[in-house]
């Protein structure tokens, strides 16, 4: 492997406690709140059919008329303390929410910029009272932070000539600056979720960053910081030139999930989801598939059982409301974590074969496994493969009438349970209490073929 300076300062998991915090949170909720809700995705009456966040870069948007709409920022309908409950609700256990995107503007009063809500209409810090109202419910709050900055002068996305140079060099100092500002405003908050780092430009800077990231850590001990942040030597961001994770979990899962554990190469992961297709801004006209409860809950129940956390995405619109949708998927998904909860909260993967019926969560400290049934069989029995040497003590259902099955055995480590129930309303969750058997437990001999 190659010698870096700014490699991967860590190989393997981070085994600390904030980090298995952070492990075991299972759910989270993504807020996209900024300028670009007021617009919601039209201008001068065209639809804009980009993603929501990025209408500036729009042809039919001219800069000036994006860049003015701080003008028109005034949340009247704001309620830090209705979102955090409406989390508390759904199960969300973290929330990360854009503190500044990709257009500059800053939630919080920055001393460093003007391009700030004190100089909006609404004229208050935003991010102070989301915190606070989060942290009231005993939800982790993570500032989404991106290092592209449309309205920074001295923002390059590549630096080809020496007054590129002369200006990064300000705008590095800028970035740093508002960095260290979020952490003194806000303090409790438990890590950063950066974005917009895939330029040119950033990826030279692996010592800023690496140094960067070390003095925020100093400020706040234990801080998270996934694997989008920091460039090594040569650029590579996510895995550094020998492989190894950057950061304390890799960030790569936009929009996208793992297929299998190997996809994950071990390493803890989040996956931040958007409803529709790809809106994280307030879009007021969603085209294209709209994903249901049912659809959030599987990839939740996916991610938990492949050793992630989930993030799933709001974008409040330009009044600071939750949109109806929003609000009904957050019913739902709540319904179903207030009684299955077990199988995700401090949950992770196991090596059990993945079956067809749906997905294995095993709680880290119990060693306690649930079946997640999605696609129930036609003959309703259900397929369990265990590894060697392993004993099903009990298995019953975690709600409802509390049937207990009595695994068939097909074949060495291999059983059936049969589901009686006609038809699955919702994905239905099993528990099964497993040991270690100490010596060969009895069975069937391999056929000798
Ligand atoms: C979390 C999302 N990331 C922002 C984004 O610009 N994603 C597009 C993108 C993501 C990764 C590589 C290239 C481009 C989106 O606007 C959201 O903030």
């Amino acid at each position: 492997s190659m010698t870096l300076e700014h490699g991967a300062h860590r190989i393997g998991k981070r085994i600390d406690s904030k980090m298995s915090r952070w492990r075991n949170y299972g759910f989270g909720q993504f807020i996209h709140w900024g300028l670009y809700a007021i617009p919601g995705g039209h201008w001068n009456g065209e639809y804009y059919g980009g993603a929501a966040e990025w209408i500036r870069s729009w042809k039919g948007m001219p800069n000036e008329d994006y860049d003015n709409l701080y003008t028109e920022f005034d949340p009247v309908d704001f309620d830090p303390k209705a979102w955090a409950e409406q989390a508390k609700d759904m199960g969300a256990r973290y929330m990360i929410i854009t503190t500044k995107h990709h257009d500059g503007f800053c939630l919080w009063p920055s001393e460093f910029t003007d391009y700030d809500v004190t100089n909006a209409p609404y004229g208050q810090d935003i991010i102070g009272p989301l915190v606070e109202a989060y942290d009231a419910e005993g939800i982790d709050v993570y500032l989404y932070f991106s290092v592209m900055d449309w309205n920074h002068p001295g923002y390059r996305s590549k630096l080809e000539t020496a007054e590129d140079r002369e200006a990064y060099e300000g705008f590095k100092e800028f970035t740093r600056n508002q960095l260290l500002e979020l952490l003194e405003r806000y303090p409790s908050t438990k890590g950063l979720w950066f974005d917009g780092t895939w330029d040119a430009a950033w990826k030279e800077q692996a010592e800023f960053a690496d140094n960067l990231a070390m003095e925020m850590r100093e400020m706040i001990p234990g801080l998270i910081i996934g694997s989008r942040f920091r460039p090594d030597d040569y650029g590579n961001r996510h895995f550094d030139s020998n492989g190894d994770l950057m950061g304390d979990y890799e960030q790569g899962w936009e929009r996208k999930l793992p297929d299998t554990y190997e996809d994950t190469k071990g390493n803890d992961w989040d996956c931040v989801m958007t409803v529709p297709e790809n809106q994280w801004g307030y879009h007021s006209d969603w085209r294209g598939h709209v994903k249901t409860s049912y659809e959030l809950i599987e990839m939740l129940v996916k991610s938990v059982s492949l050793d992630g956390n989930f993030v799933m995405n709001f974008g409040p619109n330009g009044q600071g409301e939750i949109r109806k949708e929003e609000r009904q998927l957050a019913k739902e998904i709540g319904e179903w974590m207030h009684k299955n909860q077990k199988a995700i909260y401090d949950c992770g993967y196991i090596d059990w074969e993945k079956q067809d019926w749906g997905y294995y969560t095993r709680n880290r400290e119990s060693g306690e496994v649930y079946m997640i049934v999605f696609n129930k069989p036609i003959n309703g029995a259900l397929r369990i493969k265990t590894p060697a040497k392993i004993n099903l003590d009990k298995i019953f259902d975690l709600n409802g009438p509390q049937k207990t099955y009595r695994p068939e055995e097909i074949h060495r480590n291999e059983y059936f349970i049969h589901l009686d129930e006609a038809l699955l309303e919702t994905p239905k969750v099993i528990v099964i209490q497993y040991s270690e058997a100490t010596n060969q437990t009895k069975g069937y001999d391999k056929a000798k073929t």
